[in-house]
């Protein structure tokens, strides 16, 4: 044993493994409780089949006595008065036959409970994840170890809960199914029942300890688990596949895959063949107990202290209560992982959410504007800080333009502005009043922001634009106005379908649409937003050709009168048309000022801009 346990435990230790092994049964409680929030009815149901199943192979036992006694008997009846006394046996045949039919209905019932139920909790499970992503901060998907968590809840814990429900309940049905045998078997000796339990109870410590095991791989290889997801993401997914072609990367990334499961699987064999191994030299133990009781049995009926009836019921009183006791133990076992499993979907749905308690719906100065206030931030785990020290003061009516090297800073400042992150030092002013204190809703309602990697969602046209505004998601007219803005419209007109299109190719008749298409799309979408009176551009102009960015910038001016608009983008053509121009590098703001007042400065921005200008000539 101490080969198979590596060594020798100590007491205390054994009691905290055992605290720790009767701990993670916590979950059944609220696996139970899951499973019941999901259909009353059909937990009822798969109760009721239970207790039925339990019941039946007792009973099936008890009339399998009956009939070989009744046998007996006829034999006796027939060898010395020559009679043939039928009925009393066929009776009991009958009687066991409507038993058999009756534990295969059970059988039957119980899968059919089982599948409804599993369809069911799988889509809640399901739900009760998606719903907690939505609560969830940027940085905390940003977070690999979260991601981990997630991806871990994601695979396995839709269909944990309810693999846990039915073991308990097997479990329930072996108990009952193994007091009857027990009360049978009692009746021959107290010693049988004995012999019944210490036979299985090896293979029960071996599987708990397996699982165990088994789990603590499933938890630290979730690393590799993630990389060969994505590897299976890009070596099969339409928008890099165009990449893995041309740089022929196929072969490459293959190896990677390849190789991964290659390490895994070698861990895995060991401990299956570990597991099978011990599983098979424990379960001797159970088939040698077994042997033992029959010859016992054997040898009082030839004794004649019990009938030949008994000597059939106990034999198989015997076997199938050892198969219960083992398939408790393993139920108690499987338990056991579905417990892990599960803790780490409750470790998910637990996860803190960071508290947005502001309620603000109006800044103590309506009317300010847009102010940070000596705004650091520094990225969780990074070295150096994105921002520091940021001060700017934008005005409603007023246009900003940020400018910088890739990797200054822009868009960071952006993400603290919409929330996306939090400033670790500084203020940020909407009105005279700290984003903190504001809304949640409100502030979303007052900002609207196109990023540089906006999302293509593989849907109609027009609901593309129309997830700029989810008031207005399905109304027709406003995704046309809004193209219209985007100068979307022309093309849109053209599609075989005009706003009813669908896009991507992911489903049927999705047509794809050119980097410039998408980013009018994407702009379009901006404009949704009537309400918003922030409206931030992260580069979503870089596809489009230079007259297009002029023009929807000109437009984008003449739209916004009272708004405030920000605009990043690496065209000074563009730049230089904002009222304010901020040169942020490494984070820190460099020059700041109108384009007139900065080409006077003669600095950074001047230098870049001539230098593009030339470029243009
Ligand atoms: N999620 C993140 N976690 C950690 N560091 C990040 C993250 N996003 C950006 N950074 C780092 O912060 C710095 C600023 O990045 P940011 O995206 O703000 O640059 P940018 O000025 O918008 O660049 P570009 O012109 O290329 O879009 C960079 O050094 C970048 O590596």
């Amino acid at each position: 044993m101490s080969a198979f346990f590596g060594h020798t435990e100590t007491s205390s230790r054994s009691t905290s493994e055992l605290q720790r092994f009767l701990g993670v049964f916590r979950y059944t409680r609220r696996a139970i409780q899951l499973v019941w929030q999901t259909s009353r009815r059909l937990t009822l149901g798969l109760m009721l089949l239970t207790l039925i199943a339990g019941v039946l192979p007792a009973v099936a036992a008890w009339i399998g006595k009956l009939i070989v006694d009744a046998v007996v008997l006829a034999m006796q009846v027939h060898q010395t008065t020559g009679l043939v006394e039928y009925q009393p046996v066929l009776n009991y045949l009958l009687l066991e036959a409507l038993v058999l039919i009756g534990i295969s209905a059970t059988q039957r019932a119980t899968a059919a409970h089982q599948a409804l139920l599993r369809a069911l909790l799988g889509q809640k499970v399901n739900v009760m994840i998606l719903e907690k992503a939505q609560t969830l901060s940027l940085a905390q998907f940003e977070d690999s170890e979260f991601y981990d968590k997630l991806t871990r809840a994601r695979r396995e814990a839709s269909v944990r809960p309810l693999a846990l429900v039915n073991k308990t309940f097997t479990l329930l049905q072996n108990a009952i199914a193994l007091a009857s045998f027990a009360f049978l078997l009692i009746q021959f000796s107290p010693w049988a029942l004995l012999l019944l339990f210490v036979g299985a109870l090896p293979v029960f410590i071996a599987e708990a300890k397996f699982s165990g095991d088994a789990f603590q791989i499933f938890r630290r290889r979730s690393p590799e688990t993630r990389t060969q997801m994505y590897l299976e993401t890009v070596m099969a997914r339409e928008d890099s596949i165009k990449e893995v072609k041309l740089f022929q990367l196929g072969p490459l990334l293959l190896n990677r895959y390849r190789g991964i499961f290659d390490t895994l699987f070698s861990e895995d064999r060991k401990l299956i063949l570990k597991r099978e191994t011990w599983g098979f030299i424990l379960g001797l133990l159970g088939t040698l107990t077994f042997y033992a009781a029959y010859a016992w049995v054997v040898l009082e009926t030839v004794l004649g202290k019990i009938t030949l009836g008994d000597m059939t019921m106990y034999l198989l009183v015997f076997r199938q209560g050892q198969t219960s006791v083992s398939a408790s133990l393993t139920s108690i076992s499987g338990m056991y992982e579905d417990n892990l499993y599960l803790s780490n979907l409750y470790e998910y749905l637990e996860q803190p959410v960071p508290i947005e308690a502001g309620q603000l719906t109006q800044g103590t100065q309506p009317g300010d504007g847009l102010r940070f206030e000596n705004v650091s931030f520094t990225y969780p785990g990074a070295r150096h800080p994105a921002l520091q020290h940021i001060n700017l003061h934008l005005k409603p009516g007023e246009s900003l333009a940020l400018v910088g090297e890739n990797g200054s800073g822009k868009t960071t400042l952006i993400k603290l502005l919409t929330r996306l992150y939090e400033p670790d030092e500084g203020r940020i002013l909407l009105d005279g009043s700290d984003l903190k204190d504001w809304h949640p809703q409100t502030l979303r309602e007052r900002i609207g922001v196109i990023f540089q990697d906006f999302v293509r969602y593989q849907f109609l046209v027009g609901e593309n634009i129309g997830m700029g505004d989810v008031a207005a998601f399905s109304e027709e007219p406003r995704w046309k106005k809004a193209a219209e803005a985007g100068m979307a419209d022309d093309f849109i007109q053209r599609m075989s379908q005009g706003y009813h299109t669908q896009l991507g190719r992911w489903f049927k008749g999705g047509q794809e649409l050119s980097g410039g298409q998408w980013q009018k799309i994407a702009l379009s979408r901006a404009f949704m937003r009537e309400k918003a009176d922030i409206l931030v551009l992260d580069e979503p102009t870089a596809a489009m050709d230079a007259e297009a960015e002029a023009q929807m910038f000109e437009y984008f001016r003449q739209h916004t009168l009272n708004k405030m608009a920000i605009l990043i983008s690496h065209r000074f053509s563009t730049v230089r048309m904002a009222d304010q121009i901020i040169f942020i590098e490494q984070g820190q703001i460099l020059e700041q000022g109108s384009h007139e007042q900065l080409m006077v400065l003669d600095g950074r921005y001047a230098h870049l801009f001539n230098l593009q200008a030339s470029g243009y000539r």
